[in-house]
């Protein structure tokens, strides 16, 4: 995606969407292999997060707080406003983001963390090589709605809409 975010089209998902989706990441991520605990990336994958936490009973659940889009979705410099206490090489430990876009984000995080895994509930087709683990793709010129995003507002019948 370019620095500014013309996105076309909208994926709004409801909170009932996004906990089918964390719980579904959840069952993916409990096969065969166990986990020292959970790196959300803040904000975003803060909720991600405590659904995952919640299923695969783990209690250590660090952050990394990332910044990389301003409230008009035009995405900046990315910027660490916190680090992790104890990073070492992140092996054996779960990273949790609610997506990944452009992937600049992931990359940032697997410098810091190399043999992490890192697990997100929706991707973009350019940032899909730098996850190890999603649920949902969408096309690169939707911009995702999560539910904190969101309120409900009334909206105009079709045929009013069409009287214009
Ligand atoms: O793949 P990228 O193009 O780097 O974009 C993905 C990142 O963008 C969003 O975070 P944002 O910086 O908007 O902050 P937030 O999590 O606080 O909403 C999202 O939560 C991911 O962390
Ligand atoms: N909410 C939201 N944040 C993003 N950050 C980068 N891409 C997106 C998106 O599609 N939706
Ligand atoms: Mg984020």
């Amino acid at each position: 995606m370019a620095d500014s975010n013309p996105s076309p089209k909208t994926f709004p998902v409801s909170w009932e969407e996004l906990h089918r989706n964390a719980k579904a990441l959840a069952w993916r991520l409990i096969e065969g292999r166990s986990w020292h605990g959970i790196i959300a990336i803040a904000r975003g994958g803060l909720v991600p997060a405590a659904i995952i936490a919640r299923e695969l009973d783990l209690r250590v659940v660090d952050t990394i707080c990332i910044k990389s889009y301003s409230d008009d979705h035009a995405r900046g410099e990315i910027r660490i406003l916190k680090n992790i206490v104890n990073p070492g090489d992140g092996d054996g430990w779960l990273i949790i983001d609610d997506l990944v876009d452009t992937g600049y984000t992931a990359k940032a995080v697997r410098e810091l963390l190399p043999k992490a895994h890192f697990a997100t509930v929706y991707a973009k087709p350019a940032g899909k090589p730098m996850v190890d683990t999603y649920i949902t793709e969408v096309s690169q010129d939707t911009w995702i709605y999560f539910p904190w995003d969101v309120e409900p507002q009334f909206a105009q019948p079709l045929a009013a809409q069409r009287r214009g």
